[in-house]
C-alpha cells in the first residue's frame, strides 16, 4: 500500500555521522524481508513510539542526491498533484538513480589514511558498498567527499551504446590513391569504382553496410581495400546519440529589433533585481523569439546565474539543439527522452556539479538539479505535452513558477499563440505582458487560403489533396521550392462526422462532440453522460455520408506520388521516426532540399525553420475540431497558426492552403487570418457561457476496476460523499464512461468537478487518494487529476 507518512528507521551507529536528508538508504519494508529502496526525509535523536526500530540497512549515496530544494519541491508536489510523496521524490532524479546499478567508489585523490588504504587496495575504483565498510572507513570517505576527492560512479549499461558495426575511411592521401589507381590492372573496374570513390571522400567516415547497399561494393571488397592499405576499417557504436553534436559553428548574439530589444529588458531587469516575476512572451511565427530566450540567458550567465530551457519533446530537434549549443557551447546539458539512461545520467551529474549552467529539456527537464537559476524559460508554452498522465500528474508551467519562488527568479512563457490560461492572466497583470507583432524578415504573416472540402469531395470523394492543393503543390514544384504537408491525426476516427456537410454531432446538453463508441455502435458525452445510437442520416443535411473520420499518410504518401510522379516525398510520423536519430535525418535531408515535399503529422507543426518552403497545406483541418474536449478550438487553431507559420519564413513569401469541412468555424476563421486576438475574444465568451477554464478550475477523478459495475459504482460512491464539500457554485459532472471505457480488461468511469473556491475540497481528495488504497486490492484504482488536459 502506498501512503504520504514517512517511517522511522534506526540509524546504525557507523552511520549516524554519514547520514544526510536526500540520500537514499535500503530498508526492510512491510512483512517479510522485503527490501526497497527509501529516501531519508527528516533526522532525529527522539523516539518515543512503542515499536522495535528497524535499522538503516544500507546507504546508497555519498552525499545527498535531492537537495533541500528537491525536498521542499517533492513536498509541495505531492500535495499539488494528489501524488505519492515517494513518485515525487523518485521523479527528481533521473532512471539510472532509481534502478539497481552496479556502484563503484572512484578515488580522484590522494589517499594517506591506512583504513583507506586497504579499503582501495591500490586500485582507484573500488564496489561501492557501504554496509560493509567500518565507520573510520566512513569517516575518512566524508572527508574526502567534502574535499572533491572520490565520487560515486554508476555503471550504466546501455544496450544501444554497445551495439557496434563496422565503419571505414581512407587510409592514404589522396596522391597515394591515385598512385594505386594506376598500378591497377584494365579489367578492376569495381577496384577503380572503389578507388574513385575513396579519392572524391577523402577524409569522410563511412558505415561499411550503407556503402555496400548504396554504392554497390561488396564486404570482400573492402577487405581487400583494408589488406592493400588504401581504407582503415574499425568499429563504432551502431547508434550514436543524435544530440552529440560535435562541430557546431559558435554563433553571435544578433542584434535585436526594437521589439525583442524590448522584451529581452524587461527579463534582464527582472534577473538583475531577483524577481519571482512571469512573463508572458507572444510572439508571432517566425518573430525572433529564439533569439530573445538566447539573450535572456547571455544576460543571465553574465551575471553567474543559470538557466533552464524547456521546450515541448516533439520539438526538441536537433536543429534546436544545435542553436544553444552555438551559443553556449559545453556550458548546455540536454536532457530528452531520447537520450539513453546513461547519457541521461551523464547529463545530470554535469547539471548537479554545476559544470553545465545552462540546461535544455523537455518536461522533466524542469526537475534538473540546477542550482542558483537566473530564469526558466517555456518555448511553446501552450503545448499540452507539458502536462504529465502519469503520477506525479504535475504541469511543467505550474512548478516552474514554484522553482522561480523559490530562486527569485523570473519565468518567461513564450508561445505564437497562448494557452487561454496564460493570455487571461497576462491580460490581467498577473503576469507581465511582452510581444512581438512582427517577422524578423518584415514581410505579413503567410496568406491562408481555405478549401471547402464538401464541394471538392464532390468531384474527388476518394481522395484527400484537393484539385486546388494539387494545382498550388505543382507550382512550387516548378518553381524548385518546398512543399509542407501536414496531416491533422488528432481525434483521429473517435468522432462522427457529416461528409457532405461538415456536420459533427454533438450533445444535446453540452455543446461538447460526441464520441462513438465501437463496441455499442453509439454516441456518447463524456460530460453528461448523454448516449443516442449512431444516426443513419446526417441530422443537419439529412446526407447518408455520415461517417467516422480519418485518413493515414501512408495513403497520402501513395497519392503523392501518383500525382506528382518525379517529386522526392519525406514522410515524417510516428512510423518514420521510431530509431534513434532518425527524426534528425528527415529533417536534415528536407534541409538540404534532397526532397521536395515533407509529408507528417503534427510533429512538423513547430519549430520548423527551412527558407525554401513556401507552401504549407493542412489536409484535414477538422479532425481535431471534433474531439469531445471543450479545448479542441483552441488546439486546433494553436495548430493550424503553428503550421502556418512555417511557410514564407525568409525572402521568397509563402502561402498556405487549409483543407477542411468546416470553413465557417470560427477556429478556422480566425487562423486563417491568424488572428489570435480575436480568436482569444471569442473563445472566452464560449468558455464563459460553458464554464470551463480559465473561467473554472477543473478536477478530474477516474476510477477504474475490474468490472463496470465496481467501477460506476464507486464513482457513484464519491459523487455522494463530495456533494456534502461543495458548495452550491461548484458542478459535477458525471459520473460517465471515458471513450475507451475498456483498457486490458479494466473499465474505467469518471467524473468532473467545475469550481471557482472550495475550500473542504482539497482535503476531501487528499484523504480520497490514501483511503481508497485500501481498496486496491479488490482491483479498484483511483486518480485524481487537477486541471486535466484531455477529458477522452
Ligand atoms: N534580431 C535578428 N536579426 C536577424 N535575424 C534574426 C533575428 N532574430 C531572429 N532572427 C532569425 O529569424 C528567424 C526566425 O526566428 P525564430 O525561429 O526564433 O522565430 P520564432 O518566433 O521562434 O518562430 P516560431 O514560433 O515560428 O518557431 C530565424 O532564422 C532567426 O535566426
Ligand atoms: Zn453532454
Ligand atoms: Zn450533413
Amino acid at each position: 500500500m502506498q501512503t504520504n507518512h514517512p517511517f522511522t528507521y534506526q540509524i546504525p551507529e557507523k552511520f549516524q555521522d554519514f547520514l544526510q536528508i536526500g540520500m537514499r538508504v535500503v530498508v526492510e519494508f512491510g512483512n517479510g524481508n522485503r527490501k526497497i529502496q527509501g529516501f531519508v526525509t527528516g533526522l532525529t535523536d527522539e523516539y518515543s513510539g512503542e515499536h522495535q526500530l528497524k535499522s538503516v540497512i544500507d546507504v546508497l549515496d555519498l552525499n545527498p542526491v535531492l537537495s533541500d530544494e528537491a525536498m521542499a519541491m517533492a513536498d509541495w508536489l505531492t500535495q499539488r498533484t494528489f501524488a505519492f510523496k515517494i513518485r515525487c521524490l523518485q521523479v527528481m532524479l533521473p532512471n539510472a538513480m532509481r534502478a539497481s546499478y552496479r556502484k563503484t567508489l572512484k578515488l580522484t585523490g590522494k589517499i594517506t589514511d591506512s583504513d583507506l588504504i586497504t579499503l582501495f587496495d591500490h586500485q582507484s575504483e573500488v564496489e561501492f558498498n557501504p554496509r560493509k565498510l567500518t565507520s573510520s572507513q566512513l569517516n575518512q570517505i566524508e572527508k574526502l567527499r567534502k574535499a572533491n576527492q572520490v565520487e560515486i560512479v554508476y555503471h550504466v549499461d546501455d544496450r544501444a551504446k554497445s551495439k557496434l558495426v563496422w565503419a571505414f575511411k581512407a587510409q592514404m592521401t589522396v596522391e597515394e590513391l591515385q598512385t594505386a589507381k594506376k598500378t591497377l590492372r584494365k579489367n578492376a573496374a569495381k577496384r577503380k569504382r572503389l578507388l574513385d570513390f575513396l579519392i572524391t571522400n577523402h577524409e569522410q567516415e563511412f558505415v561499411q553496410s550503407d556503402v555496400t547497399r548504396e554504392n554497390n561494393f561488396t564486404a570482400s571488397d573492402l577487405k581487400t581495400a583494408a589488406q592493400k592499405g588504401w581504407i582503415t576499417r574499425y568499429q563504432i557504436e551502431k547508434y550514436r546519440n543524435p544530440y552529440q553534436i560535435d562541430k557546431v559553428q559558435p554563433s553571435t548574439p544578433k542584434k535585436l529589433t526594437a521589439e525583442q530589444a524590448q522584451a529581452t529588458n524587461a527579463v534582464d531587469q527582472a534577473i538583475d533585481e531577483d524577481q519571482a516575476a512571469t512573463f508572458l512572451l507572444e510572439g508571432v511565427t517566425g518573430s525572433g523569439k529564439t533569439e530573445v530566450y538566447l539573450q535572456i540567458i547571455q544576460h543571465a550567465l553574465a551575471q553567474g546565474k543559470s538557466a533552464l530551457m524547456l521546450v515541448p519533446e516533439i520539438s526538441l530537434t536537433p536543429q534546436i539543439v544545435r542553436q544553444f549549443k552555438a551559443r553556449f557551447g559545453d556550458q548546455v546539458a540536454l536532457l530528452h527522452s531520447a537520450l539513453s539512461d546513461g547519457e541521461r545520467y551523464d547529463e545530470w551529474r554535469r547539471i548537479e556539479k554545476g559544470d553545465a549552467q545552462v540546461v535544455v529539456g523537455a518536461r522533466s527537464a524542469i526537475f534538473a538539479p540546477i542550482k542558483n537559476l537566473g530564469v526558466i524559460i517555456m518555448d511553446e508554452e501552450h503545448e499540452t505535452s507539458y502536462k504529465q498522465e502519469d503520477m506525479p500528474r504535475y504541469h511543467a508551467r505550474d512548478v516552474a513558477q514554484w522553482r522561480g519562488q523559490y530562486h527569485h527568479c523570473p519565468v518567461v512563457l513564450g508561445s505564437a499563440t497562448p494557452s487561454l490560461e496564460s493570455r487571461a492572466r497576462a491580460q490581467k497583470g498577473v503576469y507581465q505582458w511582452l510581444r512581438l507583432t512582427k517577422r524578423i524578415n518584415g514581410k505579413d504573416l503567410p496568406h491562408v487560403q481555405l478549401v471547402d472540402m464538401r464541394q471538392a469531395g464532390r468531384y474527388a470523394p476518394t481522395t484527400d489533396i484537393s484539385q486546388e492543393l494539387a494545382t498550388e503543390i505543382q507550382k512550387k514544384l516548378a518553381l524548385n521550392e518546398q512543399v509542407v504537408l501536414m496531416l491533422n491525426r488528432r481525434g483521429y476516427s473517435s468522432f462522427l462526422m457529416c461528409r457532405e456537410c461538415g456536420e459533427v454531432i454533438k450533445c444535446p446538453n453540452c455543446d461538447i462532440s460526441l464520441t462513438y463508441h465501437k463496441d455499442t455502435n453509439s454516441l456518447k458525452c463524456h460530460y453528461c453522460g448523454h448516449e443516442e445510437p449512431v444516426p443513419q442520416v446526417c441530422p443537419n443535411c439529412h446526407s447518408k455520408a455520415v461517417r467516422y473520420f480519418g485518413t493515414g499518410t501512408q495513403r497520402v504518401e501513395k497519392e503523392l506520388t501518383e500525382l506528382f510522379p518525379t517529386a522526392r516525398v519525406l514522410r515524417m510520423d510516428v512510423d518514420t521516426t521510431r530509431r534513434k536519430g532518425a527524426h534528425e535525418r528527415i529533417l536534415d535531408e528536407f534541409g538540404k532540399h534532397h526532397a521536395d515535399i515533407l509529408l507528417g503529422t503534427q510533429m512538423i507543426a513547430k519549430g520548423l525553420d527551412f527558407p525554401n518552403v513556401t507552401l504549407v497545406g493542412v489536409l484535414n483541418a477538422d479532425t481535431s475540431l471534433g474531439l469531445p474536449d471543450f479545448r479542441a478550438s483552441e488546439r486546433t487553431f494553436q495548430l493550424l497558426t503553428q503550421v502556418s507559420g512555417r511557410a514564407g519564413r525568409a525572402e521568397k513569401e509563402g502561402n498556405v492552403l487549409i483543407q477542411t469541412y468546416n470553413p465557417d468555424h470560427y477556429a478556422i476563421q480566425y487562423a486563417q487570418r491568424q488572428d489570435y486576438e480575436h480568436f482569444f475574444g471569442k473563445e472566452m465568451q464560449v468558455r464563459h457561457q460553458g464554464g470551463y477554464p480559465p473561467y473554472y478550475y477543473t478536477i478530474q477523478i477516474t476510477a477504474s476496476a475490474r468490472t463496470e459495475a465496481d467501477a460506476a459504482q464507486k464513482m457513484f460512491q464519491i459523487r455522494g460523499e463530495i456533494v456534502n464539500y461543495l458548495s452550491q457554485n461548484a458542478v459535477i459532472l458525471g459520473p460517465t464512461p471515458q471513450s475507451i471505457m475498456r483498457i486490458n480488461n479494466r473499465y474505467y468511469y469518471q467524473l468532473v468537478i467545475k469550481y471557482k473556491n472550495e475550500p473542504q475540497l482539497e482535503n476531501y481528495l487528499q484523504n480520497l487518494l490514501l483511503t481508497s488504497q485500501k481498496e486496491e486490492r479488490n482491483g479498484l484504482q483511483i486518480v485524481i487529476d487537477r486541471d486535466p488536459m484531455n477529458f477522452i
